[in-house]
């Protein structure tokens, strides 16, 4: 296992590559690489094509949620927005997703259905994370700067509606030369959920 986060990386542990193989998918043929970082989580990036060109490819950095990119839940757009990344990066060929192991926001998946179970009695996605005694959002994007590192990439187009994920890379130094909107999966279930992104943490939505 070969350690991969270079001298601009420092201040954090060392990410270690764990391996890779071809993953093929209904979109296309991606590589698959596993990482082993300073939280002790795998972290994943899907890629495909020549990324390290200098041309500024697709990249969506998107955070795990497990009932929306695994169980179907329509409770957020999660799991949408990863096929449609996945099927975006296909069609023009190149681009990567970062997966990154911060499951509900950084709070972690029993902590993200506590807050589900306070939104079923009327609180919303921010407040219900305030009464657990956490903030809106708890992620960092350190891990995301160190993968793209590891990609030999320094600028992208950002698959995002969220102003803090372009604002965090830029942050540390990634060219975000492109925003690419990802609104899909809008549905009766996350529509107010998805008003709240866009009304509080002011998300790029446009929502009927
Ligand atoms: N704490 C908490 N986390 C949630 C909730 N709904 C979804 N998540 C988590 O939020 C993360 C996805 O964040 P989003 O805000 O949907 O999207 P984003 O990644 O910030 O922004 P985009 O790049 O535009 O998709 C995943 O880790 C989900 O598990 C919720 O109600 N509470
Ligand atoms: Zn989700």
């Amino acid at each position: 296992m070969e350690p991969v986060a270079s001298a601009r990386t420092t201040k954090r542990l060392p990410l270690v590559k764990i391996a890779e193989s071809k993953l093929p998918t209904p979109f296309a043929e991606f590589r698959i690489t596993v990482f082993r970082a300073a939280d002790d989580k795998e972290h994943v990036i899907v890629s495909l094509g020549d990324l390290a060109n200098g041309e500024p490819p697709l990249v969506r950095v998107h955070s795990e949620c497990l009932t929306g990119d695994a169980l179907f839940s329509l409770r957020c757009d999660c799991g949408f927005q990863l096929q449609s990344a996945l099927a975006t990066i296909a069609e023009a060929g190149r681009g990567a997703v970062l997966y990154l192991r911060q499951e509900g926001r950084g709070i972690g998946l029993g902590n993200k259905i506590r807050a589900y179970a306070l939104q079923d009695h009327g609180r919303d996605t921010v407040e219900a994370n305030h009464q657990l005694g956490f903030p809106a959002d708890a992620r960092e994007y350190g891990l995301a700067v160190d993968l793209l590192h590891f990609l030999g990439v320094q600028k992208i187009k950002l698959m995002t509606n969220n102003p803090l994920k372009v604002d965090a890379l830029v942050t540390h130094g990634i060219e975000v030369t492109e925003r690419v909107p990802v609104q899909s999966g809008l549905n009766p279930h996350n529509e107010s959920y998805l008003r709240t992104k866009a009304d509080k943490m002011g998300h790029w939505l446009t929502l009927p």
